[in-house]
């Protein structure tokens, strides 16, 4: 087969934050080791997406799905990357025609991370006190337990939130623990959350690697890095999300735990002000795992009846 080299290098295409670069440099460096290659045999495009580029108006406002992710899509299916990094969390369950999005590397920690200067746990938080996220999961989740909360919009980076956080426009953020992982910021002030207290994103602390379809070459190369455990949690979780048809406007939740050969998947769905969570959770062989995925969401989607997701 032949591998990229300095001359030919694979082209990892992904967003500009410092997240998405430090997965990027992850994939390089997992590809670099699996195959003995120098870091030249790869080269880094840094890909502008309209998501960043909108920066001060509530994401639901902008729309729309792949705000994150269509012009990487577009120029992967051009032919100008070969391969494009993500994180799964904020990927579609459906990917357009002629892409494949099934590598996925080991998964980061899943979990939610309360971040304050001030508090260590939501239950610390004074009465009517402001935090600031703009998930609509967090949000519906927090609220739930906490209504007197006030919740307040929190757009931006890891970074931009933090600067917020420290000028005093909120008492605390949440942040997937991964993302501080993986950007290596051991001296933010948060505290992992156990997700039987807030069940995580969907995907949350997985990255995943899309490629195109037909490219053999490519294919070989990231069969080498694929993380099967994370594949076979994602089935279950990303089958769940499917079929609740998830749009970004719908607080959903969902986790699965691999145990030997069962999983058990849980999720959630709340309704946008926090006031019912309606949760359900399966249990069976790992290869079943996008039927139980299925299978929950329309357990859940009955229980919650038409209306549920309603809230203008
Ligand atoms: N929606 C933004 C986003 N997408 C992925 C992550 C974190 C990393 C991950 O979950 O893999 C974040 C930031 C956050 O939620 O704090």
């Amino acid at each position: 087969m032949t591998l990229p080299s300095p001359d030919r290098p694979l082209k990892i295409g992904t967003r500009g934050s410092p997240l998405a670069m430090a997965q990027a440099y992850e994939t390089r460096d997992r590809l670099a080791a699996a195959f003995d290659l120098p870091q030249e045999a790869f080269e880094i495009v840094v890909i502008k997406v309209t998501g960043d580029l909108i920066q001060d108006r509530p994401l639901k406002e902008i729309g729309g799905k792949g705000l994150f992710t269509r012009e990487i899509e577009q120029d992967l299916s051009a032919g100008k990357i070969d391969i494009a990094v993500h994180s799964m969390k904020d990927m579609p369950t459906e990917q357009p025609p002629g892409l494949l999005l099934d590598t996925y590397l080991p998964r980061e920690d899943v979990r939610d991370a309360f971040v304050s200067p001030t508090y260590s746990a939501i239950a610390e938080l004074p009465q009517g006190a402001t935090v600031g996220t703009s998930s609509l999961r967090r949000r519906a989740q927090l609220l739930h337990r906490r209504p007197d909360l006030n919740v307040v919009e929190f757009r931006g980076n890891v970074q931009t939130r933090l600067r917020k956080l420290a000028d005093g426009v909120a008492k605390a953020t949440f942040l997937a623990a991964a993302g501080l992982n993986r950007l290596n910021m051991a001296d933010v002030p948060a505290t992992p959350i156990d997700p039987a207290d807030m069940l995580p994103a969907i995907a949350q602390g997985a990255i995943g690697i899309e490629r195109r379809e037909g490219d053999a070459a490519t294919a070989r190369l990231l069969a080498a890095i694929h993380d099967t455990p994370t594949g076979q949690r994602l089935a279950a979780e990303r089958a769940f999300l499917a079929t609740l048809d998830g749009s970004c406007e719908t607080p959903i939740a969902g986790l699965a735990l691999l145990d030997g050969d069962t999983l058990t998947l849980r999720g959630e769905v709340l309704r946008p002000d926090g006031s019912e969570a309606i949760k359900g959770t399966r249990t069976g062989p790992i290869a079943d795992g996008a039927h139980m995925g299925r299978d929950l969401a329309q357990e859940l989607l009955s229980k919650a009846g038409p209306d549920f997701f309603d809230w203008h």
